[in-house]
């Protein structure tokens, strides 16, 4: 109410003097600068930062300019001054990734690069805001409407602050500005941690801002605001959302069984949807509904088909991906986490989902599919067919090793005409070909080298030459299980290739297994994307590297 005294003092005076003054254009503008003070002293009542109409791109239009220019004028002037006085740096890091500044001007675009600024809440209602849009920076920009000295209403107050956590949690660094970083932005960062971290006091929060920009405080109002805020039920950050996919058979029914325990950790922790496969309903029709609707985080829970299924949809996306391995062999999470993917599972993929941080991995696609693990003909194809839905269901990762056995004592050697890369054509007689984009240990066919890395933008190509012999077949498969053990490889029963891509013909027609799923094709075209997907990974831990 004071600052709307002295606005309206400024109007009645400015009123005043144009009654009493002999010139008729000073009395004119006079009375503009009555009115421009007497509407801003209106809006102080009403505690209304929309009277300058400003835009959602931070500008203001010109008629508004015009009316109220000699108010403008005030207030540039005031903020010049304030700020030659000032020791106060524009731009202050409050926490890594929150910084708070004062009025933003082209000056100060350096710092913002160097920062690597990438979105900016803008809390002043008077000053027009750079034109973000127009300057190709890819800076997120909103403003939020306030008063000098005033403070944002509550839903305004929200907005700003659950704003600043969807940009925080899309990894943009955020600067929040008023016109000296003193007051408004100030309020809106004490908000914004006050919600992060319920219970925590304000004092304490001001004083840590304090610690770090000297002449930040809020005024009486300003606090009441926020403790009156604070006290409100819906006070609080979004949580994040996130669609979990889950197929209900995979595993042999693992998701009916964990479900309890994993819904009981990530609802605390998102906005959940649950959606399940059916027979009819897939996961990647799933998945395409979840893109849909732009969740945080998307998570596919099931086997290593089912985790395809999901990541074909979200390759090329922003959207991270979380998986729960639910599976009966779960290779991508065993290659990605090393043996404790086998320990604890489920715990160990729900705090990667909750941890929230994430990895780019490479993916390959097969023709108008992606592989995230591997694609294969001949052995590892015949494993796949053996160990069939009732197979696994009965027997669990048994139906793999007696599948494994069944190929490579009765499997059919097949003949390939392959090109890698740019190469010419060659024929080749193989029992199996494995072409990896990630495979753990376990996955032995894989290992012409060692384990394939997700990370190198490069597929390893491993096949086994034909034998008529079944002891040159084991011989071959022991010096693979070496290579895996060691990363080096022990003898020359086997060939090995790193490539970026790869074209497989077969005259009649290939079978072939991408992720443990089966296809047929006369021709695989098979690449490398890198950096495809985002995964969400668990914290590191000492000897994850062994990936056994
Ligand atoms: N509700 C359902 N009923 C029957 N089959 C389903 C259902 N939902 C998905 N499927 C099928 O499940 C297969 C994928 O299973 P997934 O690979 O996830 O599990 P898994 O085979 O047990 O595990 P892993 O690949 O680790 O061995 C797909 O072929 C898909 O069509």
């Amino acid at each position: 109410m004071p600052i709307a005294m002295y606005y309206m003092t400024g109007c009645i005076v400015a009123l005043f003097l144009a009654m009493v003054c002999p010139w008729w254009w000073i009395s004119l503008i006079l009375i503009w600068v009555a009115l421009s003070l007497g509407l801003v002293a209106i809006a102080y009542i009403k505690n209304n930062g929309m009277i300058f109409h400003k835009r959602s791109d931070g500008r203001i239009p010109w008629p508004v300019r015009v009316l109220f220019w000699p108010f403008m004028l005030g207030v540039y002037l005031y903020n010049r001054l304030i700020r030659t006085r000032s020791s106060s740096p524009t731009l202050q890091e409050i926490e890594p990734g929150l910084y708070v500044a004062a009025r933003l001007t082209p000056i100060d675009m350096a710092a913002l690069r160097e920062a690597n600024i990438g979105a900016v809440l803008d809390v002043t209602a008077e000053f027009e805001s750079l034109n973000w849009s127009a300057m190709d920076e890819g800076i997120k920009y909103l403003n939020v409407p306030v008063l000098d000295h005033a403070y944002p209403d509550f839903a305004s107050l929200l907005q700003a602050i659950r704003w600043i956590d969807s940009q925080r949690r899309q990894q943009r660094r955020v600067v929040v500005h008023c016109a000296l970083g003193r007051g408004r932005s100030v309020m809106v960062i004490a908000a914004y941690l006050l919600a992060r971290t319920p219970g925590s006091s304000l004092d304490d929060i001001i004083n840590h801002i304090q610690s770090v920009r000297r002449y930040a405080r809020l005024n009486r109002n300003q606090r009441h605001a926020l403790e009156a805020a604070a006290n409100q039920k819906e006070f609080g950050l979004s949580k994040p959302s996130a669609w979990l996919i889950a197929n209900p058979v995979s595993g042999g029914g693992k998701w009916p069984q964990y479900r309890g325990e994993i819904l009981a950790t990530l609802a605390p922790h998102f906005v959940l949807t649950v959606r399940e496969t059916t027979e009819t309903l897939s996961a990647t029709e799933l998945a395409k509904d979840a893109l849909n609707a732009n969740p945080d985080i998307v998570i596919a829970g099931g086997g290593d088909g089912t985790v395809n299924e999901v990541a074909t949809v979200l390759v090329g996306n922003q959207v991270r991906f979380g998986i729960l391995p639910l599976g009966t062999a779960n290779a991508l999470c065993h290659a990605l986490w090393g043996i404790r993917a086998k320990l604890t599972p489920v715990s160990l993929a729900c705090d990667a989902i909750v941890r929230g941080e994430a990895h780019h991995v490479d993916v390959a696609t097969c023709n108008d599919r992606i592989a995230l693990l591997i694609v294969a003909v001949g052995f590892e194809q015949q494993m796949i067919e053996f160990a069939n839905r009732d197979a696994k269901n009965e027997q669990g990762q048994v139906a793999y090793l007696k599948g494994f056995v069944n190929a490579v004592t009765q499997g059919t050697p097949l003949t390939l005409t392959v090109r890698f890369d740019d190469e010419d054509e060659q024929v080749l007689e193989t029992s199996s070909m494995v072409i990896a984009n990630a495979a753990p240990f376990s996955t032995v066919l894989a290992q012409g080298s060692g384990a394939p890395d997700i990370n190198d933008g490069k597929l390893d190509v491993t096949w086994i030459p034909t034998s008529d012999n079944l002891s040159t077949h084991v011989l071959s498969i022991t010096e693979l299980v070496l290579a895996g053990l060691t990363s080096e490889k022990l003898g020359g029963l086997t060939q090995h290739r790193q490539v970026t891509s790869l074209t497989i013909h077969h005259p009649e027609g290939l079978n072939y297994v991408i992720d443990g799923e089966l296809f047929q094709d006369d021709v695989l075209q098979i690449a490398v994307r890198p950096d495809a997907l985002q995964i969400l990974s668990p914290k590191p831990e000492p000897g994850d590297e062994l990936h056994l």
